[in-house]
């Protein structure tokens, strides 16, 4: 008897980022919905490229995401044969691009995973949100989408394990007095007047997080805030690193940006440069434990996750 293995795309939606410097310009005034930057805001966010060495280690490692939770995916079933697409909301190959190749190639349904974990109408829902819109249009791919994985036991135990192993390189003194800042990219407030969970389930992360790692002390942080006249969700990183040292003087601070998945900008220049201006400033010590990246247990984590939503396991 022939096997025949039915196709599913795997649509995997990530931010994006520039893959060379000449990118840095569409990509920002993508993110800036088609205004340009100024010159001074694009030389500012090229410094910042630069300071973390250039590009960003990002394209890589979201594309050995998708193609290591393929493979893992084809791994675990034998009925069904997953096919990795790559749609990112600021840069090609968009969401919009992923829907058409998979129509191209045949594939009549796809399952999505965004590559952040906490659901938000400014990031999940918006990248679902134009994923289906155009699949619609042009009767694409029937989608199941997953909306949120920030308390999936396997991404909690992935934290515990890294805190638990960057405590162990603490000095006696720090392991004894020291905090773990737990974070996100934060967002305007406004989506707070309309319910948004994401604040909620970053609380969530943090207290399973701490819980299973046995964690004495720690915070809720946000991070890497836009340059716009709203507020954003604080405290702030480094404003809450600032004051924790007033009140309570820790010897060392450990970061964990959990609401992003891997070696990025906003990680390698938000906390690793900015975080430990301040940490260096009050003398105390920087702590940030290794990001998700493509390890394997996280993409487990992910293929998990993807088999949860398609009710398999
Ligand atoms: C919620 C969220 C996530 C996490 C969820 C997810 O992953 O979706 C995220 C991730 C990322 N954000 C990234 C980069 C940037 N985000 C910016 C600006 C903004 N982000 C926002 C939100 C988010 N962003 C918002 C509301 C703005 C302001 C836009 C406006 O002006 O209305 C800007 C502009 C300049 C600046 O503000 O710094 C840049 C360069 C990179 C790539 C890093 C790399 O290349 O290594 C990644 C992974
Ligand atoms: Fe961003």
């Amino acid at each position: 008897m022939i096997n025949v293995k039915k196709k599913v795309g795997l649509l995997v939606m990530a931010y994006g980022t520039p893959r060379t410097m000449d990118e840095i310009e569409p990509f920002y005034t993508h993110i800036r919905r088609g205004r340009k930057p100024s010159q001074e805001q694009l030389d500012d966010l090229t410094e910042r490229y630069e300071a973390i060495g250039g590009i960003s280690p990002l394209a890589k490692i979201t594309t050995d995401q998708a193609t290591h939770l393929q493979d893992e995916l084809n791994r675990r079933y034998t009925d069904k044969e997953f096919i990795a697409y790559q749609g990112l909301k600021h840069i090609d190959p968009f969401i919009e691009d992923a829907i058409h190749k998979m129509k191209e190639d045949g594939i009549e349904e796809a399952v999505s995973i965004v590559l952040a974990p906490h659901y938000s109408t400014f990031s999940v829902k918006a990248y679902n949100g134009r994923a289906k819109e155009e699949s619609e249009s042009i009767q694409g791919p029937t989608l199941t989408s997953v909306e949120s994985w920030y308390d999936e036991p396997g991404f909690i135990d992935y934290w515990a394990k890294q805190i638990r192993i960057t405590r162990e390189t603490m000095t006696e003194e720090e392991k004894d007095h020291h905090v773990v800042i737990f974070s996100a990219h934060s967002l305007p407030e406004k989506i707070l007047q309309n319910g948004d969970p994401y604040p909620d389930q970053l609380k969530e992360t943090a207290k399973l997080i701490a819980e299973k790692a046995e964690v004495k002390n720690y915070e809720i942080g946000w991070q890497s805030e836009g340059n716009t006249p709203d507020p954003w969700i604080g405290p702030d990183v480094q404003d809450l690193t600032r004051d924790l040292h007033e009140k309570l003087e820790y010897k060392a601070y450990m970061y964990c940006p959990v609401g992003f998945v891997a070696d990025h900008l906003e990680v390698l220049y938000d906390n690793d440069y900015e975080c430990k201006v301040v940490t260096d400033e009050v003398g105390a010590g920087y702590y940030r434990p290794e990001m998700p990246n493509a390890k394997s247990e996280f993409i487990d984590t992910l293929a998990t996750v993807i088999q949860k939503t398609l009710k398999d396991v």
